[in-house]
């Protein structure tokens, strides 16, 4: 199986590039098909890795699926095989991504019950699963954990609305919890929940469903509990995260680069987070248009002092573009520290980023200072493997603008998330080949 890329670097990358639909949301909007027996069609469906598995365990459970163009999909939960849910088949499947977690919720409020198989996912750092169950708990579900064979158990015979205050506000468990809630009997508040677009275009879909969700976009969520939902069509957002790393790619390999279509107004603080590093960008309509610049300046703080970069949860800045915004740093001018406050091992990459040449200091796991060189010096292709997705397409970007070859092994990584990104970026000129 081919599961390397190596690419030839240096080179200018020119043209235009249309986002997937967005991974994270289409994990959640997937899963939320399981909340009632009418048909749902979803379209603009990124084609990667993690939605894939779960399109396909959702099948495997019952659901009809019937695909209408590359895109687009129909999904009909009306008859759902709750045996499956014992087998070896689901352990395995269930287990691989951690999307999956996701089922649990729509599973528990139709069906009373639900368990899913300690889920896997990136290896970033520890990652916990407690404001989910604490979450289902406060709606009357029983929760178990086996560690014997590492199953997450929950059931309920009636799930009541009541008054949840997060412990965190985690994107999934947020939509884990209001997928429970929507058909729990009487009124459910979720305050600090987390409100990624994600999460906004999840209740939207819910509302459109039948749901009665207020308070979207914010960190608190009534939802007012119904008997039934309908089906309804969804389309998904561009991927924010693949925007945010195709501005990044454009800014160190000084290319000119148009991203389509972008829906800017749902990007939040993404695109000032990329002009700080000094990348000039400009709306065209709905596109980002990045001129070529062999030259972008950080910019300082007000009182002259070094800029800090750091992730927060939303409106905050994505921890899921922290990882490009250290690469892009590496060939700008001026210094930034990157403290990456949610996950503890997601900064470990840096290691290949020395060994290409750049300037960084990890101070601890969760902080990296780096120091631009200014495109004075060009970092040098090595090869590397490819820890978690992010840190995946940024070793590519790396890559992409150093001199020489580099290979990138484990790219299955990469690929969970970024849809066919060989071809996309052989477009727009990359010499990019799988071997
Ligand atoms: C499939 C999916 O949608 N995955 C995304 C989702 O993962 P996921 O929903 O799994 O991540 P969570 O939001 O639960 O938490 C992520 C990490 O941040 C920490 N945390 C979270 C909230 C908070 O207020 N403080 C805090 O420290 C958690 O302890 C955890 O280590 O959200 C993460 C955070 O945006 C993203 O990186 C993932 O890409
Ligand atoms: C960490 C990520 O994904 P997951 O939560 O699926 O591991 C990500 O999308 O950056």
């Amino acid at each position: 199986m081919k599961n390397a890329f190596e690419i030839v670097g240096g080179k200018k990358l020119k043209g235009e590039i249309t986002p997937q639909g967005a991974k994270n949301e289409a994990l959640q909007i997937i899963s939320a098909v399981l909340l009632t027996a009418d048909k749902i069609t979803i379209s603009n469906i990124p084609d990667i890795k993690d939605v894939n598995k779960l399109i396909e365990l959702l099948g495997d459970m019952g659901v009809k699926i019937e695909r209408l163009a590359p895109d687009t999909y129909t999904f009909e939960a009306s008859n759902i095989n709750l045996d499956f849910f014992q087998s070896a088949e689901f352990k395995a499947k269930g287990g691989s991504l951690r999307g999956s977690i996701m089922i649990v919720g729509p599973l528990l409020a139709r069906f009373g019950k639900a368990s899913i198989p300690k889920p896997g996912g990136d290896k970033i750092g520890r990652r916990r699963l407690d404001t989910h169950f604490l979450g289902f708990e406060k709606l009357g579900a029983r929760f178990d954990y086996n560690p014997e064979d590492g199953f997450f158990r929950v059931d309920a015979s009636d799930l009541k609305g009541t008054y949840i205050l997060l412990d965190e506000a985690s994107v999934t468990g947020t939509a884990n919890i209001v997928m429970a809630a929507v058909l729990a009997k009487g009124t459910t508040t979720i305050y600090n929940a987390a409100c990624e677009p994600y999460l906004q275009q999840l209740c939207k879909m819910l509302n459109r469903m039948g749901a009665k969700i207020t308070g979207i976009g914010s960190n608190l969520l009534t939802i007012e509990g119904v008997t039934e939902l309908h089906g309804t069509e969804h389309r998904m957002l561009p991927d924010m995260i693949e925007i945010g790393s195709f501005i990044g790619l454009a800014a160190m390999t000084g290319s000119e680069i148009t991203i389509k279509d972008v829906q800017y107004k749902e990007l939040g603080i993404i695109p000032d987070v990329f002009r700080r590093l000094g990348i000039k960008m400009e709306l065209r309509g709905d596109d980002i248009f990045i001129p070529s610049q062999d030259h972008y300046e950080i910019e300082t703080f007000i009182d002259g002092s070094i800029m800090t970069i750091a992730d927060a949860p939303w409106p905050g800045f994505t921890p899921d573009l922290l990882s490009i915004v250290l690469v892009v740093a590496i060939q700008a001018k001026g210094s930034v520290l990157i403290h990456q406050k949610m996950f503890e091992s997601r900064l470990f990459f840096v290691d290949k980023l020395l060994d290409m040449g750049a300037q960084i200091i990890l101070c601890d796991p969760h902080r990296a200072t780096v120091i631009g060189l200014d495109n004075q010096v060009k970092l040098r292709g090595i090869s590397m493997t490819s820890p978690d997705i992010r840190a995946g397409v940024s070793l590519l970007i790396a890559a992409l603008s150093a001199q020489g070859k580099s290979t990138i092994y484990n790219i299955e990584q990469i690929e969970r998330g970024y849809q066919h990104i060989d071809e996309r970026l052989k477009a727009l000129g990359a010499d990019i080949t799988r071997i």
